[in-house]
């Protein structure tokens, strides 16, 4: 078969499939520029309203409108600051009454165009917005192309903690444009990367030696590289979240390094000190350390994770984070807040080995407060 070179790469769907709330997750190259074809099918009129913030904006937006354009879809935008601060009571109220004062009906449409910020904001907007309205997803961070655009969790933060104040509302559609990806500084590539390799260590050894062979070269900007690892992510994504919707149970293995994480983002104040997925990273080497320690593990599999995420030059332990921290029992507090704990008891994800993850409460408080006490120190 002769290879045309000027053909366009191809497109990669993901279904999710949930009944009436199905959608498609559209994996690939110039979906941005293509933005109006994509979306007008699901418009009743050729108009939406786009969230987005300022960093995105500034690379995005104008490339945005003229792919809505050449779909014959007209749009206004509403710019936020970036940054984490921005999930919070405050630009969510400026959210819903922008949309209001644009008209916004039942029948219409929302975007999100920006991270998992951006995103989980905008969908929660869009949840309450006359008692819920549609939204697309266009995700422009690794983070949100793997996770956070995928699976309709929405929400904002509260100061007592990460994510406390949201709905599960479905996107109708996600466009995952892989070219956005080339203006994502390093940092917040390999913060996003974390939830890339969270995918290998919950569930598929054999992702994560793929991985482990491959990611340098994907960091490094390899587009085929970055488009295979989001749709095995979003694929995997799917599959568990179409087995367990609101998180019952299963779903909750998506969480591996988020009791960890999500009580470090509050101890940083969810500032620029710890960005989400680094949160997440050094959660997962956690949840490996304390499942070594319970001897549920071999000693080897942290070992081999450290290394993955050393080599690809991520922030793994506490050490790593600037500045002061709470104490062990100061963070163990923190984790008291997150969504997964069941009568007052935390409840982990914890591993059998690289891809074998589980779900347990059954984690002594001596094992917990030495593994923290390690880590602090250091
Ligand atoms: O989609 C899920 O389910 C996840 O847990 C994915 C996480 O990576 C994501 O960060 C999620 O927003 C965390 O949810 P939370 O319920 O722990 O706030």
């Amino acid at each position: 078969m002769s290879h045309d070179p000027t053909a366009a790469p191809a497109i990669d769907d993901v279904r999710v499939s949930l009944g009436a709330r199905s959608y498609t997750v559209r994996v690939g190259r110039g979906l941005i520029a293509r933005a109006g074809a994509e979306i007008a099918p699901l418009l009743r009129r050729n108009r939406v309203c786009v969230i987005t913030e300022a960093t995105v904006a500034e690379l995005q937006l104008d490339g945005l409108r003229t792919g809505l354009a050449e779909g014959g879809v007209a749009m206004e935008a509403l710019i936020l600051p970036a940054g984490e601060a921005t999930k919070s009571w405050r630009y969510l109220e400026q959210a819903v009454e922008w949309l209001i004062a644009q008209k916004v009906e039942r029948g219409d449409v929302v975007v999100a165009l920006g991270g998992g910020v951006i995103g989980d904001l905008v969908g929660f907007a869009a949840s309450i917005l006359r008692r819920g309205v549609r939204f697309v997803q266009i995700p422009t961070s690794l983070l949100a192309q793997v996770d956070s655009s995928v699976g309709g969790k929405t929400g904002i933060n509260s100061p007592l903690g990460k994510n406390l104040i949201g709905a599960f509302h479905q996107p109708s559609l996600v466009l995952a444009d892989i070219d956005a990806l080339d203006t994502l500084p390093a940092r917040d590539f390999l913060a996003g990367y974390g939830e890339v390799v969270k995918y290998g260590l919950l569930g598929d050894a054999a992702f994560f030696d793929w991985l482990d062979a491959n990611a340098p070269a994907m960091a490094a900007g390899d587009k085929a590289l970055r488009q295979e690892a989001v749709r095995h992510s979003v694929r995997m994504k799917a599959d568990i979240v179409e087995r367990d919707e609101t998180e019952q149970g299963d779903r909750a293995l998506l969480n591996l390094g988020h009791t960890f994480g999500h009580a470090l983002e509050a101890a940083t104040g969810y500032s620029d000190r710890l960005l989400h997925g680094e949160g997440v990273a050094i959660g997962c080497l956690l949840a490996f350390d304390l499942s070594a320690r319970l001897g549920l593990c071999s000693q080897e599999a942290p070992e081999r994770v450290a290394e993955h995420l050393a080599r690809m030059g991520m922030k793994r332990t506490l050490s790593d984070i600037e500045g002061d921290l709470p104490g062990r029992d100061g963070l163990i507090a923190l984790m008291g807040q997150d969504k997964k704990v069941q009568d007052g008891s935390l409840r982990f994800i914890l591993v059998r080995a690289i891809g074998d993850s589980f779900v347990t409460a059954d984690v002594p408080r001596a094992a917990l407060a030495d593994l923290l006490d390690e880590a602090l120190a250091g």
